[in-house]
C-alpha cells in the first residue's frame, strides 16, 4: 500500500522536482500537484511534465492532498505555509525538507495551527537549482533525518518515514534542536567556508582572478561547487540556524588560531598529528559506503 496517495510539493526547485520524480518512479499510482510561486516555474513543470496537475495558486494544490511537503527556503516556510491555511485538508499531513528544523518547525506551527506536522531533512543535494536540476535517483541510500515535533502522532512520523524510504532513502529520526547542532557542522560550516575561501580568492590583488581560475588545484576547484550553492537557500540557513552556526564557528576559529600558531612555530608533530586523525575521519566515510558522489551530481543524471 502507498504511503500517501495525493502528494502536493509547493516550490519546484532541486528538491521538489527531485521528489516529484522519484515519486514517479517509486509510486507510480501516487496523483503528483505541484505550485511555484514563481510562474516561470511552474511553466518549466508543466512542460516536462513533473506532475499530474500544476496549479495556479497555492490553495488550489493542497485541496485534496494527503501529503504536503514544502520544497521552498527555510526563509519561506511560514508565508508559504499561511497561503494554504485555508485550504488544508484536516486530515492532511505536513512536512518539508528544509536544511535546518528548529527554525522551520516554529513558522510551520504558528502558521498551520492544528496540522499534523512532521518535518524531515533529506541530507540529499547539490550546487545546481530549480526543476530542471532534480533527479529521480537523488535520495538513493543517502539519509533523511525526520524530526517531529514533540507529541507529533506515531502513525503520521512512520508514514513519513515510508514515503522516504520508498524514495530510496535511509531514515533516521532526531529532535529538530539536535539536528541543528549536527547539521551546523557537517554542512551549514562547510559551506560557510567555502563561501569564505572562494570570496577571499576572488578579493586577492596580488593574485589575478584569471590566474585563480587557471590555476586552481583540485582543492580549490572542490571549493568552489560548493561555493556555487544557491545563495537564497544558504542565506536563509545562516539566519535561521544563527546560534548553532555561530557555536561551530567560535569552536572553529579557535582550532583555526591553533594550526596557525602550529605553523608559525614550526610545530610538525603538531600538523602531522591532526592531518592523520583528519585522514582516519574520510578513511571511516568511505568504509561505511558514504563516500559522496556530488561533484558528479546534476551532470551524469536524467
Ligand atoms: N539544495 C540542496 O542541496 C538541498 C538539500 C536538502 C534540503 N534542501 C532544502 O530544500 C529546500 C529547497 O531547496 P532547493 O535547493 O530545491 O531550492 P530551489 O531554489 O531549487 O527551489 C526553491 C523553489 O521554491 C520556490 N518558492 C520560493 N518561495 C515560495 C513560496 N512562498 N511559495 C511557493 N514557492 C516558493 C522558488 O520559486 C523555487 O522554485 C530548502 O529549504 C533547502 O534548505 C536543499
Ligand atoms: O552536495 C552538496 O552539494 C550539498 O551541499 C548537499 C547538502 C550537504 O551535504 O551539505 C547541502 C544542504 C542540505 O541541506 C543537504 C545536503
Amino acid at each position: 500500500m502507498l504511503p500517501f496517495a495525493r502528494v502536493t510539493i509547493i516550490g519546484i526547485g532541486l528538491i521538489g522536482s527531485s521528489i516529484a520524480r522519484a515519486v514517479r518512479a517509486s509510486m507510480p499510482g501516487a496523483r503528483l500537484t505541484g505550485y511555484d510561486a514563481d510562474a516561470d516555474v511552474r511553466e518549466t513543470a508543466t512542460r516536462i511534465q513533473l506532475f499530474d496537475d500544476v496549479t495556479d495558486t497555492p490553495g488550489a494544490s493542497v485541496i485534496d492532498a494527503d501529503l504536503v511537503i514544502f520544497c521552498v527556503p527555510v526563509g519561506a516556510m511560514g508565508d508559504a505555509a499561511a497561503a494554504i491555511a485555508e485550504d488544508l485538508p484536516a486530515d492532511a499531513i505536513v512536512s518539508d525538507v528544509g536544511s535546518c528544523k528548529a527554525d522551520v518547525v516554529r513558522a510551520l506551527t504558528e502558521a498551520l495551527p492544528g496540522a499534523t506536522i512532521i518535518p524531515a531533512h533529506p541530507v540529499a543535494g547539490t550546487e545546481n537549482s530549480g526543476p530542471e536540476s532534480g533527479f529521480a535517483s537523488l535520495f538513493h541510500g543517502r539519509w533523511c533525518i525526520v524530526t517531529p515535533p514533540e507529541g507529533a502522532p506515531d502513525f503520521a512520523v512512520a508514514r513519513v518515514s515510508e514515503f522516504w524510504r520508498r524514495l530510496g532513502a535511509e531514515v533516521e529520526t532526531m529532535a529538530p534542536d539536535h539536528h541543528d547542532r549536527v547539521l551546523a557542522i557537517t554542512s551549514h560550516l562547510p559551506h560557510l567556508i567555502a563561501y569564505t575561501i572562494v570570496g577571499t580568492a576572488s578579493d586577492m590583488e596580488e593574485v589575478t582572478q584569471s590566474e585563480v581560475i587557471k590555476f586552481s588545484a583540485g582543492g580549490f576547484r572542490d571549493f568552489t561547487r560548493i561555493a556555487a550553492s544557491d545563495p537564497t537557500m544558504w542565506r536563509d540557513v545562516f539566519l535561521a540556524n544563527r546560534e548553532a552556526v555561530l557555536d561551530m564557528l567560535q569552536r572553529f576559529s579557535e582550532d583555526l588560531s591553533a594550526l596557525q600558531r602550529a605553523i608559525r612555530w614550526g610545530k610538525g608533530d603538531e600538523l602531522f598529528d591532526l592531518f592523520t586523525r583528519t585522514r582516519a575521519v574520510r578513511r571511516s566515510i568511505i568504509d561505511q559506503g558514504q563516500d559522496d558522489p556530488a561533484p558528479d551530481f546534476g551532470r551524469t543524471h536524467e
